[in-house]
């Protein structure tokens, strides 16, 4: 990572901080409150232990009561404040997935092409869970480090100076053993991160790909290539763990040497009796003593927490370098959401001297292309294989801009619209449409959630699902897309054309509906389109000569011009 985008990645962190520090105040405003009640119990403690060894005598009731109160209030304290904490992460995780997720949608299938389907979902499930930690943990934790052991040293102070003191110097030492450690575990997680996206990455593409790993007999090698990923995966995690238990090492030994240099220094307290072995010998420093060794546990706490949450914030660093490489390669010129709220009528659709290439060191796939679709007009676009059919189609869908020119929808230019007003204008039906896992009214209703009985059955009818209704085991609610029922080529495609109907948009891009399709379910298909077609805009890209005989206009990409007109 570049210095710049370290600074970007830093920025990121501190941003999110913003609004989840005032979530996470609830929890340090509990934790300190515990803090002054368990300073209370050790004071309690003292003086019972007091009483029993130094008078011999039952401890008195007083102390007791006041204890066993305080432990109640402070059970309660550590459950509200568990709650507080788990609450503010979940409130937090829910804003984050709900941002990434509108970025994926942004930037659309572009992303596909430079980020592997396994990196974002790793980004969005894993990385945004494993930053639970970062807003319930690490953020709380962060806080109070310094704010929660300053009480405890206060209290320890004022009956006992030089146990302060002590404390306050062993207390010193950690925070220098976390910052060495801490770089350490920031990049062990990270690595760790890698590798188990990696290994996601890998296993998500080899499932994809099982028939041709079966038909390649290539199961032994892809095994052993899975096992590998898998290994490097358990070294990276076995050393995340010996990180961690240097870090919280270097905090137990800082408590013990505190302890025994308190009881090196004020220990004369205890001596050794001739008979009956260790006993007591009253001295005024007595409780004051056993106060700060009883405290000794709860100074260290906070900074035992911080360094258990440190691996937290390594995988926020981690979530956020993810989420800003997908935020740098967004959608740079959409900006304004003007139009949201108006209705959509039909669009007459505008190129006005496009050019495009993927990137700046390959040529350019087409340069000033013009063209006007009005309602009512096909335009076909024609050009041989790899002229630029699909990318005009990508470009019209907004995905990706033009590198010059400009693409008007009803005179408006479509870099000046955000992509959720730039899908309103459209319907898009390409050559495999995707099938969710869900019923087949579930996925016809994908494209309009709140369609009433009356439309979906229209959709059904125009698009001809009902003539394979009646195969189905469930009719419209049989399960089908992964691991249901298989549709053909057809009757999937029958299922775009219909979710095209449901959405009734003014403009239609097909991009080889009908490729993959026998000539029968072809002709059957291209009635259906005809009928869809009707009033629409539509930009239609196809080798098939029934279906460019829909065309009223056509767009050549290798001359760049445009033939035909209204019908
Ligand atoms: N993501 C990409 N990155 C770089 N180049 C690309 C990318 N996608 C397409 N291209 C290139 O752009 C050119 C046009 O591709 P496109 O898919 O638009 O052609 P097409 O006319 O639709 O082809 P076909 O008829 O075979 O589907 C091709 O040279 C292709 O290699």
């Amino acid at each position: 990572m570049s210095a710049v985008d370290k600074k970007l990645v830093r920025n990121w962190v501190r941003q999110q901080s913003g609004p989840a520090k005032r979530a996470a105040l609830p929890a340090v405003l509990l934790a300190c409150v515990g803090t002054i009640l368990a300073i209370g119990q050790a004071w309690c403690l003292a003086a019972i232990i007091d009483r029993v060894a130094r008078d011999r005598a039952a401890p008195s009731l007083s102390p007791i009561g006041i204890f066993a109160v305080l432990s109640l209030f402070r059970a309660g304290c550590m459950i509200v404040q568990e709650q507080a904490a788990a609450r503010a992460g979940i409130r937090a995780r829910a804003r984050l997935r709900r941002s990434v997720l509108d970025s994926v949608i942004g930037i659309g299938p572009a992303l596909l092409r430079r980020q592997h389907s396994g990196e974002i979902a790793a980004l969005l499930v894993d990385r945004i869970e494993v930053l639970d930690g970062y807003f319930a943990r690490w953020l709380p934790a962060s806080m109070s480090w310094v704010l929660l052991p300053c009480l405890s040293l206060a209290a320890i102070f004022w009956f006992n100076p030089r146990a302060a003191l002590i404390l306050a110097v062993c207390g010193a030492l950690v925070p220098v053993a976390q910052a060495v450690f801490g770089i350490g575990a920031a990049l062990a997680s990270r690595n760790q991160f890698l590798a188990m996206v990696r290994l996601q990455s890998r296993f998500l593409d080899r499932i994809r790909g099982i028939a041709t790993i079966v038909l390649a007999n290539a199961d032994g090698r892809e095994a052993e290539a899975l096992s590998r990923a898998a290994d490097e995966l358990r070294r990276r995690t076995m050393k995340i763990l010996r990180v961690a238990f240097l870090s919280s090492a270097a905090i137990d030994i800082a408590m013990v040497v505190a302890i025994i240099l308190i009881v090196l220094t004020q220990g004369h307290f205890l001596h050794r009796h001739e008979t009956s072995g260790i006993s007591v010998h009253a001295t005024p420093d007595f409780t004051a003593t056993l106060f700060a060794l009883l405290l000794v546990p709860e100074f260290f706490a906070p900074l035992r927490g911080l360094a258990l949450a440190y691996q937290d914030r390594a995988h926020a660093a981690g979530a956020a370098e993810a989420m800003h490489a997908l935020e740098h390669g967004g959608d740079e010129g959409i900006v304004d959401g003007a139009g949201m709220a108006e209705a959509i009528g039909p669009v007459t659709v505008e190129g006005d001297a496009i050019s495009y290439r993927w990137r700046e060191d390959l040529p350019f796939v087409f340069e000033a292309l013009d063209f006007t679709v009005a309602p009512g007009d096909i335009l076909v676009v024609d050009g041989a294989s790899g002229a630029g059919k699909s990318t005009l189609i990508e470009l019209l869908l907004g995905f990706i801009h033009p590198v010059s020119g400009r693409i008007l929808f009803n005179g408006r230019d479509t870099r000046a619209m955000r992509g959720r007003e730039i899908a309103r204008y459209l319907a898009w039906i390409g050559q495999r449409p995707v099938l969710f896992a869900g019923t087949l009214r579930e996925n016809l209703l994908f494209a309009r959630p709140d369609a009433d009985d009356e439309a979906l059955d229209a959709a059904v009818r125009a698009a001809a699902i009902d003539s394979f209704l009646p195969l189905l085991p469930k009719g419209l609610d049989t399960e089908i897309g992964e691991g249901g029922f298989g549709l053909s080529g057809g009757q999937a495609q029958r299922v775009a054309i219909a979710r095209a109907f449901l959405k009734d948009a003014p403009l239609l891009l097909l991009d080889e509906p009908t490729a993959h399709l026998d000539p029968d379910t072809e002709r059957d298909i291209i009635e259906s389109l005809a009928c869809l077609a009707e009033g629409r805009t539509v930009v239609l890209s196809s080798h098939s000569p029934a279906m460019r005989a829909l065309g009223t206009q056509t767009l050549s990409l290798s001359h760049g011009a445009v033939t035909g007109g209204h019908p």
